[in-house]
């Protein structure tokens, strides 16, 4: 049976210890790895494989459920550590001795970049001077993390690389979003269902909401995210993935070309955003944080307006906007429908009411809620009535974590999930110039919020100037 080898560079790391190896001990415990499994991690510290076993021990109390001794020992047999520069090319000869040896024949191999961006290059390329992208007995693929690339230039100049070693079809650029349950749900209740499907459009819906609300502040990280902001960090990576989800059109089979070739025409039909359809905030003490520039312009928080012409959307916009420190952690999409064409109720409690919405509940609550209009009993008028579908209640699995399916979709050559290079091209080149205005923002500081607030007060603006309001979804912990 041939072995199959998940080398991860970048393994003393945080992405490592806190989501990697829990999600490999995770689907180990379901029997879901192959048999010959070898897990090798590789960084510069100097670990002996069984300090590595220790370390991530240590980490997998605090970030495995219920951590079972026995199954995690058995698990850990499987782990093994090459101390390594990966940037060096004179170490990759030892490298490659290392890894025969601890795979002891013909070998798959899954490299993992879980390093910082700028490494991935230089890894890639030594991976190819090495040899170690040669299908050699085994197949050879390859993970990248997020950020793949910082701008449209950058991602190009990324895929030229990536294509000099590897085949497209090897390559499994990572959008954790992408593996959460509730994401991959958008497409069975559109595609697996026949009542939504023939209201998705412009002709039924007016409007569509996405928001994705953190709690979390620049913590430590403001090295990476005081150049990157919240634009770069989850607009033009997660939040455009749920928004092609939503936008798409069904694509004829479920496979990674199919799917991907759909999501591409999206973000092709998205027309470029012009001035006053986006804005940037910025939550009150970010500049004090650590590492933060003092005077730094870097939006901590965004809506953006975005509007996809072709004829399923054309006059459907659809609103976007995320932040950090904010009040609760919440991820939602919301629906708005239309109003019935001519009403012959009243609303009970004097609101306009008449509009359905459908919020597809992504974190923490899990799940679907559709507010509807009904009868108040008693009176010739209505209130709004919410239906609710649960996780947790419809279903005993557990939803796991998205890099449980993910990984275990690139051991197993299925694509489907990942982004390809013309899509990460594509939702660069929409996401530039709204980066370029933030960064320059007309010469002026962003806007600002007060941490654990709803956001900056003109969001609310922003949505009003079209007579819309941020529409309650009714989805846990909003
Ligand atoms: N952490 C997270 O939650 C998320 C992370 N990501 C992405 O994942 C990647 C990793 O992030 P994270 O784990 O947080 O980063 P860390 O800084 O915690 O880890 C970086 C790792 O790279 C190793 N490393 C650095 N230089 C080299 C080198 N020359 N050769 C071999 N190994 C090297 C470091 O180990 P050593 O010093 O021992 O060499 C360390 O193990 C990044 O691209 C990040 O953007 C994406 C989404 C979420
Ligand atoms: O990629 C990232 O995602 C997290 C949010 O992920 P979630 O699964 O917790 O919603 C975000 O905090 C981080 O800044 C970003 O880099």
């Amino acid at each position: 049976m041939t072995i199959t080898s998940i080398i991860i560079f970048g393994a003393s790391g945080d992405l490592t210890r806190r989501k990697l190896i829990p999600a490999l001990f995770h689907q180990y415990q379901r029997k879901k790895l192959p048999e010959q499994i070898r897990i090798v991690g590789v960084s510069r510290t100097k670990y002996s494989h069984d300090d590595f076993r220790d370390e991530l021990k240590e980490h997998a109390k605090e970030f495995v459920k219920k951590l079972d001794e026995d199954n995690w020992a058995e698990f850990a047999k499987n782990i093994y550590y090459c101390p390594s520069d990966a940037a060096k090319i004179e170490e990759y000869d030892e490298l490659q001795a290392n890894l025969e040896e601890i795979e002891g024949g013909e070998a798959n191999r899954l490299y993992y970049l879980s390093v910082a961006p700028f490494l991935y290059a230089p890894i890639i390329q030594n991976l190819g001077e090495a040899g170690m992208n040669k299908e050699n007995g085994g197949w050879r693929r390859i993970i990248i993390e997020k950020p793949f690339g910082t701008d449209l230039e950058s991602a190009k100049e990324l895929n030229k690389v990536v294509h000099n070693t590897f085949q497209e079809d090897q390559v499994y650029r990572i959008d954790h979003y992408l593996g959460k349950e509730t994401a991959q749900n958008i497409l069975f209740f559109r595609f697996a269902n026949t009542i939504f499907e023939p209201v998705w459009s412009r002709n039924y819906i007016d409007n569509v909401q996405i928001t994705v609300a953190e709690t979390v502040d620049v913590g430590t990280r403001a090295d990476y995210y005081d150049k990157a902001g919240v634009l770069r960090d989850m607009f033009q990576n997660h939040i455009l993935q749920l928004l092609m989800l939503v936008a798409m059109e069904p694509p004829a089979s479920f496979n990674a070309t199919a799917l991907r070739n759909e999501k591409v025409k999206v973000l092709q039909s998205i027309r470029p955003v012009a001035n006053g359809e986006a804005i940037f905030a910025q939550y009150a003490d970010y500049r004090k944080a650590k590492g933060v520039a003092e005077k730094s312009v870097t939006p901590t928080y965004a809506a953006v307006k975005l509007q996809i012409d072709n004829w399923r959307w054309k006059g459907v916009p659809f609103y976007l906007r995320s932040g950090k420190a904010l009040k609760n952690k919440v991820t939602k999409i919301v629906v708005e429908f239309k109003s019935p064409p001519h009403m012959l109720f009243k609303n009970a409690v004097g609101k306009p009411g008449g509009r359905n919405i459908l919020s597809l509940c992504i974190q923490p609550d899990e799940g679907i809620h559709l507010q509807f209009e009904a009868k108040v009993p008693g009176e010739q008028a209505f209130r709004t009535a919410e239906l609710q579908f649960h996780y947790s209640d419809a279903f005993s699995e557990p939803t796991g974590d998205a890099y449980e399916r993910l990984i275990l979709d690139a051991i197993e050559g299925d694509a489907a999930l990942f982004t390809r290079s013309d899509e990460i091209e594509a939702a660069w080149a929409l996401f530039d110039p709204i980066i370029a205005r933030s960064e320059h923002n007309h010469g002026t500081a962003p806007f600002t919020y007060q941490r654990g607030s709803m956001g900056p007060l003109q969001a609310d603006e922003f949505i009003a100037e079209d007579g819309r309001v941020w529409r309650k979804s009714g989805c846990v912990h909003e």
